[in-house]
């Protein structure tokens, strides 16, 4: 049962977030609306989720209503945030169960299980912070582009270094000129795409399920497979899997080409994708992959497309790509922006430096990722990387793993239709099969 006043002020929220997305919210609505407390829900609430759940509830106008994850065990951290707060297993039962109660979720499962539950979430009026990558599948991320929009709630995907000063840094000094327009673009992570489990195929051994986790919660949208043993796929070992997680490029290419989407404004659809690669089976990712991307140019580039080229597990660009001066090096992780008047080198997670003799950039000021999202709930004001941005930049991402299954091919992108245009066998993997019951209602 809902109260009055719960109902009076979820109603309210609702009316003036769906306001303000139709149009900017006026003084009032904002300043009301900023004055009243977010209900919130914690999805998957160890590993990343434990401190996207703290992180979320240190904003002084957040009140923790519900967590939620399959395994009972995992949820000890959270407990002591809101000790009054039930505990689910299932996130459709919470959804159901405390309604209005909730205006706020966070997503912060493995990867094949974020457009579902973010899907669900959104399709009821609640806001949602979901994890990077922002889906498994180019379809997935499609939809929950399109599905924030139509619900107008307030999104924002979990990629926090977007609102870190290196990254910030970054992004103003390519819109700010320092290397002229950009050429092209070399992004690299050591991660590797399979090695986190020791396993290229399902174990031939099974292991009772523990009493603790709902495993049939747990595979979700994917096919059924016995639970294989801790860490075979859960917790955290599911990156190495097809059916689940995203490789490397999946686990970092969200972190590693914001900076490059977010400072160049990219907004298009990949024109192209090809890969080369250490070999791919039917399970597990490839060890080492280098991803060409051919990108539509914007106001920041020289060109009217761009490449933009991803290495992972231990590949990277040549250095002489980045024309350094004496005494730089490049990072293990990062990106080289290659401009016209020099080169930007940025490092995963540190401040950006230029090979142009007697040129510092200032760095630009952090930002609350977390609160920014719930400001934005509170006010209706939709943060910068909601799922518009995260969803463009997830498809680019997720079509990197199509090209994985093609290695040696560039497969041409028709963003608008959503189709590989010279493959056709290549778009079956911009989707996938949904178990029975666990299919995403789609727009
Ligand atoms: N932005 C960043 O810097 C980082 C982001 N991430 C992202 O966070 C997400 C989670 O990663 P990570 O924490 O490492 O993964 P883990 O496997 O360690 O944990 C995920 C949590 O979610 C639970 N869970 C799994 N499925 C569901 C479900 N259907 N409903 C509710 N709870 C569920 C897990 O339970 P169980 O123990 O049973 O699996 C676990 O507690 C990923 O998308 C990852 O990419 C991760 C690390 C850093
Ligand atoms: O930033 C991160 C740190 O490492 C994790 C494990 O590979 C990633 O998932 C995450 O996005």
């Amino acid at each position: 049962m809902t109260s009055n006043s719960d109902t009076t002020r979820r109603e309210f929220l609702k009316t003036s977030v769906a306001a303000a997305s139709a149009f900017a919210a006026p003084a009032f609505v904002r300043g009301q609306n900023l004055n009243s407390q977010l209900q919130f829900a914690g999805i998957g609430t160890d590993g990343k989720g434990y401190s996207d759940i703290k992180l979320i509830a240190s904003h002084d106008k957040v009140k923790c209503v519900a967590f939620c994850d399959v395994d009972l065990s995992r949820t000890a951290k959270v407990k002591p945030l809101a000790p009054e707060a039930p505990v689910y297993q299932d996130y459709k039962k919470m959804l159901d169960e405390l309604g209005d109660k909730i205006d706020a979720v966070s997503v912060s499962t493995p990867d094949h299980t974020h457009a579902i539950i973010s899907m669900d979430a959104m399709q009821r009026g609640k806001h949602v912070y979901c994890q990077k990558p922002l889906t498994r599948t180019v379809w997935e991320a499609r939809q929950m582009r399109l599905q924030a929009k139509k619900s107008g709630v307030i999104t924002r995907m979990g990629n926090q270094i977007h609102s870190h000063s290196a990254y910030r840094t970054a992004a103003k000094a390519i819109q700010d000129g320092v290397i002229g327009k950009v050429t092209a673009i070399h992004s690299w992570v050591g991660t590797t795409g399979h090695g986190r489990s020791g396993l290229l195929n399902k174990p031939a051994n099974n292991e009772a399920v523990p009493k603790t986790l709902d495993w049939n919660l747990w595979i979700s949208v994917a096919p059924m497979r016995p639970y294989g043993g801790n860490r075979v796929y859960h917790p955290f070992t599911w990156r190495d899997w097809q059916d689940f997680g995203s490789g490397a490029i999946g686990d970092f290419g969200c972190h590693l080409l914001d900076p490059v989407y977010t400072a160049l404004k990219i907004t298009g659809d990949p024109i192209s994708v090809h890969s080369s690669h250490t070999g791919i089976n039917d399970e597990v990712w490839p060890a080492q992959e280098t991803i060409k991307y051919v990108i539509p140019g914007t106001q920041y580039t020289a060109g009217r497309s761009l490449p933009i080229t991803w290495y992972d597990g231990g590949r990277r660009p040549d250095s002489r790509i980045a024309k350094l001066l004496p005494g730089q090096s490049l990072p293990s992780g990062g990106s080289i922006f290659v401009g016209e008047k020099g080169n930007m080198i940025l490092p995963h997670y540190s401040q950006p430096f230029v090979n142009i003799e007697g040129v510092n950039i200032e760095p630009v000021e952090s930002l609350d990722h977390y609160h920014g999202w719930v400001d934005g709930c509170l006010s209706g004001k939709q943060p910068s990387d909601g799922f518009e941005y995260g969803g463009h930049l997830t498809e680019a991402v997720q079509l990197g793993n199509v090209a994985a299954f093609f290695p040696g091919e560039t497969l041409e992108f028709d963003g608008k239709a959503l189709k590989i245009t010279n493959n056709s066998e290549a778009n079956k993997y911009l989707t996938r099969d949904y178990r029975t019951g666990f299919e995403i209602a789609s727009l």
